[in-house]
């Protein structure tokens, strides 16, 4: 039977209560004594005051809650004093949450140290979340990754709803990810996609196999450099090696540190304690960060100088920001809403795509029917005598249903961002408190058996649309998957992430055919994933590939 929630007002009369009995009782002990004592009087009219003021309190506060109906939480399990529910949560906390939901029903409350918290996998849930109280719910917490890692919540990803937020969105939306701003990066995303498919050639050349999880993250990183800060960091690129080295090693660090959940968020005893130096990393990076960040502020105002503002068609976004005044008049933009920015551009737009691709790779090498039926639709629109262009990828309805069932299956954010309600408000008759957590689980979403069937099974086709018209990667009207979330704080720059994802698959199955090493079973192949902001697969994808096209079409 579902454990029943009460809100935690049911506690406070009697606590109130034993509260001012203990009170009452050290005021009258120590008036008695001191009788006899110059302060006798004062000490007694003091003990009076108390017991009527108190009195009165507990009268009011007894007749409230015997009065008031009270206000019911969401079922969810039993919890332990101080840790709430912490401890029920393991190393893959999006399937020990869509546990709960089976066990309780499509809300469940969670109490997290000192956080109240809710969980759903349910579509009419989050369509209420996301869309009808919107208002409410598309806050994010103040946690201290966002404090150490984004700039104190000053970028767009982890700031809280408000005004500053409002400005940095409008920002990205107005200047950074127009179509019109992304179509003049077209070239650039060209000549990567070529990059890639030469990458994997050359590496393919001695038959070895190919680990798929650097190629899709080079592809992903220099897609995503190139826009923000005109150079990539991987391949051929501008950037010296000892620079490339930096930027990587702070990007992993800054995904894992983004991707924990800390217990210092939820037990602030922990904090004082950190056993695992958690907040103190968070602090190094930070420190690393920022001297990268304002390296790359430094350098563009150096080349700006030199360039005297020429057009702005070569503009990267680190440029574009520069170039704009700030709010309280002033000519520039602050560095620290710029460097914000570019923070949020980097940790949102490269491992999310880079994710999903290695895993649509996976599950497409485990499937070869799929990786057959991806090929055919690839021979018909593009043909073997050119290269696919992103025009084509409109056209690509089988692989656009391969990457919606990727998404149904590996969503790259498990929980989204985290989202957090502002003022008490009520889902489905219960009542949800102000500062409540919110765990939407896409991953248990895709595999709700009351709306998917066989949900552990690979099988595009699903997506299907009876009437043949273009399949969209989105939550559509149903919210049966939510690749990019809904709502204020879905996704800004959900057509970019889809064109990376499209177009590097479409490359990698037009140019090559793919097999396993070492006579592995496609069967074999290990799907277990690993809980973090976004959510890899355990292991790299380790593949052999083997050039489809003629020849003279690597060159
Ligand atoms: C396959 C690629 C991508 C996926 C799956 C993805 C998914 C998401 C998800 C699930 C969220 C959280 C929404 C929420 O909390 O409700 C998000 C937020 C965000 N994404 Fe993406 N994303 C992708 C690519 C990109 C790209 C390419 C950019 C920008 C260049 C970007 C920029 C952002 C930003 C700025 C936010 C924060 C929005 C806010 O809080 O207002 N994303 N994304």
């Amino acid at each position: 039977m579902a454990h029943q929630n009460w809100g935690t007002n049911r506690l406070t009369p009697p606590l109130l209560f034993m509260l001012s009995c203990a009170i009452c009782r050290l005021i009258l002990s120590n008036y008695f004594a001191s009788l006899g004592s110059s302060y006798s009087l004062a000490a007694a009219a003091a003990a009076v005051a108390a017991i009527v003021f108190l009195g009165n309190r507990i009268h009011y506060r007894f007749w409230d809650w015997i009065t008031t109906e009270p206000r019911r939480l969401p079922p969810g399990p039993p919890r332990w004093p101080i840790v709430g529910n912490l401890l029920q949560l393991g190393q893959l906390p999006h399937r020990d949450l869509a546990a709960l939901c089976d066990k309780y029903g499509p809300l469940v409350y969670l109490r997290l140290g000192s956080v109240n918290a809710i969980t759903t996998n349910d579509p009419s849930i989050i369509r209420e979340i996301l869309v009808h109280q919107d208002d409410v719910f598309a806050s994010r917490p103040r946690t201290l990754a966002a404090v150490h890692l984004a700039y104190g919540c000053s970028d767009v990803a982890l700031a809280p709803l408000g005004p500053r937020w409002k400005r940095m969105r409008r920002i990205c939306m107005e200047h950074l990810l127009t179509t019109k701003r992304l179509e003049s990066f077209a070239r650039h995303r060209a000549e990567e996609a070529w990059h890639l498919v030469r990458d994997v050639w050359a590496r393919c050349q001695d038959g070895r196999p190919i680990n798929m999880r650097e190629v899709l993250g080079a592809f992903s990183m220099n897609n995503v450099t190139r826009m923000l800060l005109g150079k990539q960091y991987f391949g051929a690129g501008t950037a010296g090696p000892d620079e490339a080295m930096e930027f990587m090693h702070i990007t992993h660090e800054l995904f894992w540190l983004l991707g924990v959940i800390y217990l210092g968020d939820y037990l602030p005893i922990w904090r004082w304690i950190d056993p695992s130096g958690c907040e103190k990393k968070m602090r190094e990076v930070e420190k690393r960060v920022d001297d990268f960040h304002a390296s790359i502020l430094q350098e563009h105002r150096n080349k700006k100088a030199q360039l005297k503002g020429d057009g702005d068609d070569e503009m990267d976004f680190v440029d574009i920001l520069l170039s704009l005044p700030s709010e309280d008049g002033k000519a520039h933009m602050d560095d620290v809403e710029i460097k914000a920015l570019i923070q949020d551009m980097i940790a949102a737009a490269t491992d999310t795509s880079a994710v999903t691709n290695e895993w649509a790779m996976t599950e497409v090498i485990k499937h070869p029917r799929v990786l057959r039926n991806i090929q055919e639709e690839l021979d018909r629109v593009v043909g073997p005598d050119r290269m696919v262009s992103e025009a084509d990828l409109a056209n690509l309805n089988y692989l656009r249903c391969v990457v919606r069932e990727t998404f149904r299956m590996h969503p790259a954010g498990p929980f989204l961002i985290p989202h957090e309600s502002l003022c008490d408000t009520t889902i489905n008759g219960y009542h949800i408190p102000a500062k409540t957590r919110v765990f939407i689980n896409t991953h248990g979403l895709g595999r709700n058996t009351g709306i998917w069937d066989n949900v552990e099974e690979f099988r595009p086709e699903r997506h299907v649309l009876l009437d043949g018209s273009r399949v969209e990667i989105s939550h559509g009207a149903d919210f049966k998957i939510l690749p990019f979330s809904a709502g204020k704080r879905k996704c800004p720059g959900a057509p970019l992430g889809v064109t990376l994802v499209l177009m590097a698959l479409a490359q990698l199955f037009h140019c090559f055919d793919w097999t396993l090493p070492d006579g592995l079973r496609p069967e074999d192949i290990d799907t277990t994933e690993v809980y973090g902001m976004t959510m890899p697969r355990a292991e790299p994808l380790v593949a052999i590939a083997k050039p489809r096209l003629a020849a003279h079409m690597y060159h």
